[in-house]
């Protein structure tokens, strides 16, 4: 990501969206209707649902997909062809069907937020969020928060504090803010919290100055 071509609090607006939007288009539909279907494995009555006739049907569907799907390295360039936001990444990509998909803001004070609800696909201990699950969301939404603040990386560290299990089932407050920045070294916060304020997982992060050449 070039940060010069992504939204920064010092040139935007209080409550900017910083991730893509799903659209009404095909793929966004098809995408979603994807998670519908990871999500549904899970919840659906093991032995009386048919999943012979879902498997076949599923499978029919990926082969479609892949009958039309371009050489790898084709794909990648289309991908990371224009600038912005991204809409193939696993935790806020509209494109990406493992992705929650989770929106951020981006608010005035500097800090990114968002609110996402988590279900059976994100579960690690009974009920609750996979740690490694919570980490993925806020390795994003830091990398979020860096280029908000100006300025962007990649991840050296990710230090992570679980406070209390992290409830599947209900909103959760996604929040992440670039604190200082040493020649290349970025360190940034973030946490995910309960609607009622009940801190579940806190980050701090080192990011690393550094950009990957986009695939050409
Ligand atoms: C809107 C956009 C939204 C996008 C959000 C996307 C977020 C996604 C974030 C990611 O997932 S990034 C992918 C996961 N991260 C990686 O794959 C990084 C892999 N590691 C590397 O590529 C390199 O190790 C790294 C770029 C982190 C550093 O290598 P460099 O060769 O560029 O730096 P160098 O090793 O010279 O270190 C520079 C400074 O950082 C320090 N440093 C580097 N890694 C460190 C570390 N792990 N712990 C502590 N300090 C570290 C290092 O000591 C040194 O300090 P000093 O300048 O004081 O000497």
């Amino acid at each position: 990501m070039k940060v010069g071509t992504h939204p920064t609090a010092a040139t935007h607006a209080h409550g900017t969206v910083l991730t893509s939007a799903p659209q009404d288009a095909p793929v966004d539909r098809a995408t979603a209707a994807a998670r519908r279907v990871v999500d549904a494995m899970l919840r659906t009555d093991r032995g009386n649902a048919n999943l012979d006739r879902v498997a076949e049907e599923l499978n029919s569907i990926a082969d479609h997909l892949e009958e039309h799907a371009p050489e790898v390295a084709e794909r990648l360039i289309d991908m990371w062809n224009g600038e912005g936001v991204t809409r193939h990444d696993p935790v806020t990509g509209p494109e990406n069907a493992i992705a929650p998909p989770l929106v951020l803001e981006g608010l005035e004070d500097g800090s990114v937020r968002g609110t996402v609800t988590l279900t059976m696909p994100y579960q690690g201990p009974p009920g609750c969020v996979h740690g490694g699950v919570s980490a993925l969301i806020l390795d994003h939404v830091l990398g979020v928060a860096n280029a908000w603040g100006g300025k962007s990386g990649m991840t050296a560290k990710l230090e992570t504090n679980y406070h209390r299990p992290t409830p599947l089932f209900e909103p959760l407050v996604i929040t992440g803010r670039l604190v200082s920045v040493d020649g290349r070294k970025i360190r940034t916060v973030g946490s995910i919290t309960t609607a009622d304020g009940q801190l579940c997982v806190s980050v701090e992060g080192l990011f690393i100055d550094k950009t990957v050449p986009r695939p050409r």
